[in-house]
C-alpha cells in the first residue's frame, strides 16, 4: 500500500495495493502494523456502513470531547470526502482536504481525531464503509454547517440532500474554544 500526506499533514490518503486476476480482485483494507507505521496509530473499536443516493451530503460531523478518528472508504459508487481541521491552536485550523473515494480507486482517507468529516455522493448511489477509533456517543455529536463560508469547501454538488440535523449545522464562528478539540502538536 502507499500512504500519501495531504495538504494537512495529519490527514493521510491510503492507496491499498489491488491484486487483480481472472477471478476479480483482492486487497487488504486494513493491517494494524503497516497502518501504524504509516502514522495511522489507531485502535479501531467500531465499523460503520451507510448507503446514500446521488447528492446526499452527510456532514460536517465530529464528536467532542469523545472524538473519533475515522478510516473511510467507498465500497460502491463514488463520494467527495472532506476532512476539516477544527483543532484549536492548529496551524491549519479551518483548512480542509477533499478527495474522491470510489469503488475503482479503493482509496481510503484517514481522518484523525479533532477533524470534522463529511462527504457528498457523486455517483447514482454510494456505499460508505469506515472504521472508528472511538465509540459512537450521540451526546457528544456536533454538526458544523456544510457550506460554512469561513471554511469554503468546494463541494461538487450544488444543492445537496441533507438530514434535518445537517440543515441546522452550526457555523464555525458560533462555536467557542470549549466546544472544539485542542491541537496536540
Ligand atoms: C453515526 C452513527 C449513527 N447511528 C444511528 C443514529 C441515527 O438513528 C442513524 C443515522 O445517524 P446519522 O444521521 O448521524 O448518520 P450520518 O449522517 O451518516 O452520520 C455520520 O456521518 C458522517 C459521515 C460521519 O463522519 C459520522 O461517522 C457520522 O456522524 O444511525 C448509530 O447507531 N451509530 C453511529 O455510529
Amino acid at each position: 500500500m502507499d500512504v500519501e500526506n495531504t495538504s494537512i499533514p495529519d490527514v493521510k490518503l491510503v492507496k491499498p495495493k489491488i491484486f487483480g486476476d481472472h477471478r476479480g480482485y483482492f486487497l487488504e483494507t486494513f493491517h494494524r502494523d503497516r497502518y501504524f507505521d504509516a502514522g495511522i496509530q489507531a485502535e479501531f473499536v467500531q465499523d460503520n456502513l451507510s448507503k446514500s443516493n446521488y447528492g446526499v451530503l452527510r456532514g460536517l460531523h465530529l464528536q467532542h470531547p469523545r472524538s473519533q478518528g475515522k478510516l473511510v472508504s467507498v465500497i460502491r459508487g463514488e463520494v467527495f470526502d472532506v476532512a476539516v481541521d477544527i483543532r484549536i491552536g492548529s496551524p491549519t485550523f479551518g483548512k480542509w482536504v477533499g478527495v474522491y473515494l470510489n469503488e475503482t480507486n479503493k482509496h481510503q482517507l484517514w481522518v484523525p481525531r479533532g477533524f470534522a468529516h463529511g462527504f457528498v455522493v457523486t455517483s447514482d448511489e454510494a456505499v460508505f464503509s469506515y472504521k472508528c477509533d472511538e465509540f459512537y456517543a450521540p451526546e457528544h455529536e456536533l454538526s458544523i454547517k456544510w457550506d460554512d463560508p469561513e471554511i469554503g469547501i468546494q463541494w461538487p454538488v450544488s444543492e445537496p440532500k441533507l438530514s434535518n440535523k445537517d440543515q441546522d449545522g452550526t457555523p464555525l464562528k458560533e462555536l467557542n474554544d470549549n466546544d472544539l478539540p485542542k491541537y496536540q502538536g
